[in-house]
């Protein structure tokens, strides 16, 4: 079976296209900055070169039917027809207490994910884009929606609830959720297989350090606390977001500022972390260039992602009573080994000793960066967030 997977953000749509007899990616690309007359499509072929063109694409929908024109294209496709393509896997960010599984895709989930917009207001508006897109384009195909909440649904009452009136839980579904679930549930068994031992068995901290970033602590393979909270702006310091913050600075910075909650609320979300402290960038290559290039804001930058992400870490391993190993996965997580070294250096109290020379010339790869001698497992592992979709996409329309 082909299984085209589509991941829709805002103004994208990351796609990869997989025959799901060898788990092979046929294909898979990048539609940016959807809704300009300058739109850019990088689209690769497996074992082919990189084909990258700008057009004007003004919304999913044509962003949908410009990626199944290329899929099929004589010179640049793999595909005869999109009658090939059996399912379609979507990511769907925030599914709420609706959701601890994966579904196929029907009218009362469609509601079910528009409930859940007020949760979620930057990731499921353009996801349901993207499924409105994909069954107007694909009709006879079967979608399935995965979503990044569904793992965290294991979290005990005590780590989900926030101390508010128990009311806002009961009446608005006020609670943690948690994201990336579907990454951080695949980087748990890859590590589990890295190290041997049964995913039951271990005490698991994973990192997933992307644009948007999380921390998951996971025992007997379950999420039993995640950093990220009723939406994707709390926890950690990320690429544009705030992270934890004293809650009261909304309302004084309202008044101080004269802003509105959207704009405050875009302020935190778009504006803030690495490129709101350092002036310079979102991208953590910039900010690490920078940092050594002797730019004290991006080092500054630097140095408070790191130290967030260490004690994150410190709080997980005491959720834990413990932990076995530490994963970075995800853009940054999987790329910068400065942010590796920079957040595992002040961790002698836990014992861990990296292996500084392999953290710096890090081969492909799931990797154990840490030392035979330390005392926890520090791992690098490459997420794979759409073959998890797949695999969750076949699983449901096989059945
Ligand atoms: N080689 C690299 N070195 C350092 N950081 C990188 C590298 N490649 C990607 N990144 C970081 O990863 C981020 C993207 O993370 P990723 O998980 O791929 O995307 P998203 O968070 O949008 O899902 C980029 O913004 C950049 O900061
Ligand atoms: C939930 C979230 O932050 O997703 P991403 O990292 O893809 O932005
Ligand atoms: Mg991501």
């Amino acid at each position: 079976m082909k299984i085209l997977v589509i991941n829709c953000g805002s103004s994208s749509i990351k796609y990869q296209l997989y025959n799901m007899e060898k788990e092979e990616v046929l294909a898979k690309g990048l539609v940016e900055r959807i809704g300009s007359e300058q739109s850019i499509l990088n689209h690769q072929v497996t074992g082919k070169e990189k084909w990258v063109e700008t057009a004007e694409i003004l919304d999913h929908r044509q962003g949908l039917n410009k990626v199944l024109a290329i899929l099929t294209d004589d010179q640049l496709g793999v595909l005869a027809s999109v009658d090939e393509v059996g399912a379609v896997g979507h990511r769907v960010v925030h599914g709420g207490e609706d959701f601890a599984q994966s579904v196929v895709i029907d009218q009362e989930v469609i509601q079910a994910i528009q409930k859940n917009v007020d949760l979620a207001p930057l990731h499921n508006p353009p996801n349901l884009l993207g499924i409105d897109a994909a069954q107007h384009s694909l009709p006879h195909a079967s979608h399935v929606a995965v979503f990044d909440t569904a793992f965290h649904q294991t979290m005990p009452t005590h780590s989900y609830l926030y101390a508010l009136p128990r009311v806002l839980y009961r009446k608005h579904k006020v609670r943690r959720y948690g994201f990336h679930g579907t990454s951080h549930q695949y980087v748990a068994h890859q590590a589990a297989e890295l190290l041997g031992r049964p995913l039951e068995e271990l005490k698991l901290i994973s990192c997933h350090i992307g644009n948007g970033a999380s921390c998951t602590a996971i025992e007997n393979g379950l999420s039993i606390d995640t950093s990220m909270g009723m939406t994707p702006l709390e926890g950690l310091m990320m690429g544009t977001r705030c992270g934890d913050i004293d809650p009261a600075i909304v309302p004084f910075v309202m008044a101080k500022e004269e802003l509105t909650l959207g704009e405050v609320t875009s302020m935190m979300n778009k504006h803030s972390g690495l490129v709101g402290v350092s002036g310079l960038s979102s991208d953590m290559r910039e900010i690490t260039e920078g940092a050594f290039e002797g730019d004290k804001n991006a080092r500054l930058a630097l140095e408070m992602y790191t130290y967030r992400l260490r004690k994150q870490i410190g709080a997980y391993t005491a959720a834990l009573d413990g932990v076995d190993a530490i994963i970075f996965t995800a853009g940054v997580g999987e790329n910068a080994s400065i942010v590796r070294e920079w957040t595992v250096n002040r961790m002698n109290y836990l014992g861990v000793e990296l292996d500084r020379e392999k953290n710096a010339d890090l081969p492909k790869g799931p990797q154990v960066i840490s030392t035979p001698e330390s005392q926890v497992k520090v791992l690098v592992i490459p997420t794979d967030e759409e073959l998890m979709i797949a695999r969750e996409t076949r699983r449901l329309v096989r059945d």
